[in-house]
């Protein structure tokens, strides 16, 4: 059984909202009328997150992320519920919280860390470190209410990590920081997972929180939504922000029947296993006999198997088109989605136009298992036409021609149509994971990760052990 650090059991939040300002002295003057609107900004939020696991907390404005983690936090407490928290916990919330706008940055470092439960030698010690990482200057003996919003999040993120956290809350300040800081911060936040620490992380990114966390949550209009993986969860968001305004509430529902329906597989992406895949592709029988049949081997050959199909296409709803038949093919019409590295393909969809469309646009993206976006493309309807004018009733074959430059294993696909219809520039239609690939393995690769940079090895001797000189000895391999 996994450790919980953070458990909340029905956890609401109300605020009393007051029309008038003076309205608020006056129910504590004359008690007993309720002059303030309810407004419910939590609902019953049950959630449990494992010790050592990184949470991402995706939803629109005013969703109700930031009461949800000021609750956790302590900073704000629930109307009804249970909220149990294991462990120190530090958070880097809205800009602003934990400093004192009129003390210097050196001066909140001090106050900010005994926050934090630090003593002054504690603080004392770990001074140099944090000034060092929030990288400010002569800014650090100034106010901090003269402070730039990335100095602010600079010096807040410092102390905030320096306490070495069982918890570390975050709020969306990564974003503000430029893109130096932002890395030194997530490398600084796989410190914290490698150690065991659990993160609770808000973030509009969908890359960040894809790659970052190991679970997400949707948060809707104060209801916790759904509970799934990363990426699961930004493409459900992503459905559900995108949609007509009259279709919200039914997309709402949707996704509150698919939480509630998951089971804990689910929560695992299914990829089917290679070997065994291929074995029955190839009709060998073991998983021994693999490594030694043809895919295996230089030369490997693309082909289609009819079994490898995504679990679970999410398509937008469309407004004026739709997207057909998305496939890969081979240059000469063949359709594959075991594909060979470094040879060429053809992604191709076909759109059916139910409305005239002006400056259409058609794309895609390739992503990884996890959902991280590698590459993708588009190009405008305009580029190959002499007007930005579809008609409707127009059916048009789309293709994208692409030299597959990535490593071994399984990729998803998206399509996307946009477009101006009823006067909106909007997705016309896209489908999320319409399609799925995989890179075959071949014998003597040499590269790691996910692009395949088609590297050229090379290597010069230049000194041996008994420490002769061998000027300009090169061994070079052509095979790769
Ligand atoms: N002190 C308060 N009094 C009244 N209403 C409040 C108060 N704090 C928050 N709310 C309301 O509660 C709802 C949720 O706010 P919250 O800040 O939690 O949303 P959020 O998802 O964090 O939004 P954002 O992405 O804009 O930060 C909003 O409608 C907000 O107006």
């Amino acid at each position: 059984m996994d450790e919980i650090a953070i458990s909340l059991t029905d956890v609401s939040k109300c605020f009393k909202r007051y029309r008038h300002p003076v309205d608020r002295l006056k129910e504590i003057l004359f008690p007993g009328k309720a002059r303030a609107d309810e407004f419910w900004a939590l609902q019953n939020i049950n959630l449990e997150i494992p010790k050592g696991k990184t949470l991402g907390i995706v939803g629109r404005n005013g969703s109700g992320k930031s009461t949800l983690l000021q609750i956790i936090v302590g900073t704000l407490a629930p109307t009804s519920g249970d909220v149990h928290v294991r462990g120190r916990i530090s958070a880097l919330l809205e800009l602003g919280s934990g400093f004192n706008p009129e003390f210097t940055g050196r001066q909140n470092v001090f106050f900010n860390g005994q926050l934090l439960g630090l003593t002054q030698a504690e603080i004392e010690e770990r001074f140099d470190d944090i000034v060092g990482f929030a990288d400010i200057g002569d800014f650090l003996d100034q106010p901090v209410k003269t402070y730039s919003s990335g100095m602010f999040v600079r010096l807040a993120f410092a102390v905030a990590t320096s306490v070495d956290p069982d918890i570390l809350v975050v709020d969306e300040a990564l974003s503000v920081g430029d893109e130096a800081f932002q890395r030194k911060c997530f490398a600084r936040l796989e410190t914290i997972q490698e150690r065991g620490g659990t993160i609770l992380f808000v973030s509009h990114a969908a890359g960040t929180v894809i790659e970052l966390c190991d679970s997400a949550i949707l948060m809707y209009d104060g209801e916790l939504l759904l509970t799934h993986t990363p990426k699961t969860v930004i493409d459900k968001y992503h459905k559900l922000i995108y949609a007509p305004a009259e279709k919200t509430e039914e997309i709402r529902r949707e996704i509150r029947a698919f939480d509630r329906g998951k089971t804990r597989d689910r929560l695992i992406p299914k990829i089917p296993d290679f070997a065994t895949e291929i074995n029955g592709h190839l009709g060998n029988g073991s998983h021994g006999e693999v490594a030694n049949s043809a895919i295996f081997q230089q030369g490997a050959r693309a082909f289609y198997d009819p079994e490898m199909k995504p679990a679970e296409t999410i398509a937008y709803e469309s407004r004026g088109a739709k997207i057909i038949d998305p496939k890969i093919i081979t240059l000469r019409d063949q359709q594959v989605n075991n594909l060979v590295g470094r040879h060429e393909y053809v992604y191709t969809y076909t759109v059916e136009f139910s409305q005239t469309a002006y400056r259409v646009r058609f794309g895609m993206l390739v992503k990884t298992i996890s959902g991280m976006e590698i590459g993708g493309a588009s190009y405008a309807f305009s580029d190959y036409a002499d007007t930005n004018i579809v008609e409707a009733g127009t059916k048009l074959v789309v293709k994208f021609r692409f030299k597959c430059l990535l490593n071994p294993g399984v990729y998803f696909l998206n399509a996307g149509v946009s477009g101006v219809v009823d006067g909106s520039f909007t997705y016309l239609d896209r489908c999320i994971d319409v399609a799925m690939f995989r890179v075959l393995p071949e014998e003597n690769l040499m590269g790691t990760g996910t692009v395949d940079f088609v590297v050229k090895p090379s290597l010069t001797v230049e000194k041996t052990a008994i420490g002769v000189e061998k000027q300009g000895e090169l061994i070079e391999t052509e095979n790769y």
